[in-house]
């Protein structure tokens, strides 16, 4: 394996992965994914400007960053209350009924920067390292990645929009239960995997006595690729088909990390998405996932990392973050 460490985040990862073989997981396919993974963050850091965004060790409440193990603290508890909820409750069927029903978009029309706001209004309780507005998450995930990578706009108003979704917590849009809008993210039709947080909540899912989707493929064919894929549904899918039905001219790639920013994987107490185990589902994906997949990589870090107490100034950055909305997406949509 080739050991080039070229930042903290990615030292972190060579450690995850001795981490890992010490579990006694099938360590091939992950040195052969994390030489993979070097070479893609060779060029990337290769892109970025001086004094790149660093990760930091510790969240704002001094713990490590997506910590589910440890259930001492109330928001924990909550956190693994609400995957309790998600997995008992989200199914093939739902998801279906669901997908059907929000992409009528008659809910409402208005604005991206409208909804920033409002996403103000929102709590998300699936998340152990954020009790910030959910507005700065945005900004601070948004200005972190643009200093990154400075000319790839159409990144920073990406990370502005991936969030958006959560307004279908709002009785304005059902007020949805939060186990249908926030949280990690799994396939449905196909066999749970155990690299999901807290998956012995799944035992309680009716599609756990489905024949049909207990099988790794399920109702699904090797490589038939995500798009065919029936997601957990929640403020990803959602926001994707907001954008896409709305005509934004964002790239593909674009569309993809809003689409599935949350479907990670966790092994244990190992944060799997250090290691890029999300490539675990390359059984479902086709080229064209694992191509859009490059940039989901480069989008986790600024997501999961940028999370802190020291907020954006909004009115400072909003002009920027207007001309973007105005470049790629329609003065109101309809959600
Ligand atoms: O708790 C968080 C939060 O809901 C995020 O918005 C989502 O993208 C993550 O995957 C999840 O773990
Ligand atoms: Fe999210
Ligand atoms: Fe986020």
């Amino acid at each position: 394996m080739k050991k080039v460490i070229v930042d903290r985040h990615l030292h972190r990862c060579v450690l995850r992965v001795d981490m890992v073989r010490e579990a006694h997981v099938d360590i091939l396919p992950i040195t052969n994914l994390v030489d993979q993974l070097l070479q893609d963050e060779e060029i990337k850091v290769g892109q970025q400007s001086q004094g790149a965004f660093e990760a930091p060790e510790i969240n704002a409440f001094g713990q490590n960053f997506r910590d589910y193990t440890n259930a001492e603290t109330e928001r924990q508890k909550g956190v693994e209350e609400f995957y309790r909820l998600q997995h008992i409750n989200q199914t093939y069927d739902y998801v279906k009924q669901m997908r059907e029903k929000f992409s009528k978009l008659d809910k409402m029309e208005m604005s991206i920067w409208e909804c920033c706001e409002l996403l103000n209004e929102v709590v998300d309780e699936s998340d152990p390292d954020l009790d910030e507005p959910q507005i700065q998450h945005l900004l601070q995930s948004a200005e972190a990645i643009r200093k990154d990578y400075p000319d790839q706009d159409w990144l920073h108003l990406t990370a502005l929009i991936h969030d958006l979704g959560k307004v279908l917590l709002l009785p304005k849009f059902e007020g949805l239960p939060q186990w249908a809008v926030v949280g990690d993210t799994f396939p449905l039709g196909c066999a749970f995997d155990s690299f999901n947080i807290h998956h012995k909540y799944f035992e309680e899912n009716p599609d756990s006595k489905n024949p049909a989707y207990l099988t790794k493929n399920g109702v699904y064919e090797q490589g038939c690729g995500l798009e065919n894929v029936v997601m957990s549904w929640g403020h990803d899918d959602y926001m994707y088909l907001v954008a896409k039905e709305n005509g934004t001219t964002l790239p593909t790639a674009a569309l993809f990390i809003v689409r599935y920013h949350s479907f990670y994987r966790k092994y244990s107490n190992i944060d799997i998405r250090y290691i890029r185990l999300e490539l675990i589902h390359t059984h479902l994906m086709n080229d064209e996932d694992r191509e859009n997949l490059k940039w989901l990589h480069v989008f986790n870090k600024y997501d999961l990392y940028s999370k802190s107490k020291v907020h954006v100034d909004v009115e400072e950055v909003k002009p920027y973050y207007m001309s973007l909305i105005n470049k790629y997406f329609p003065e109101k949509l309809r959600w």
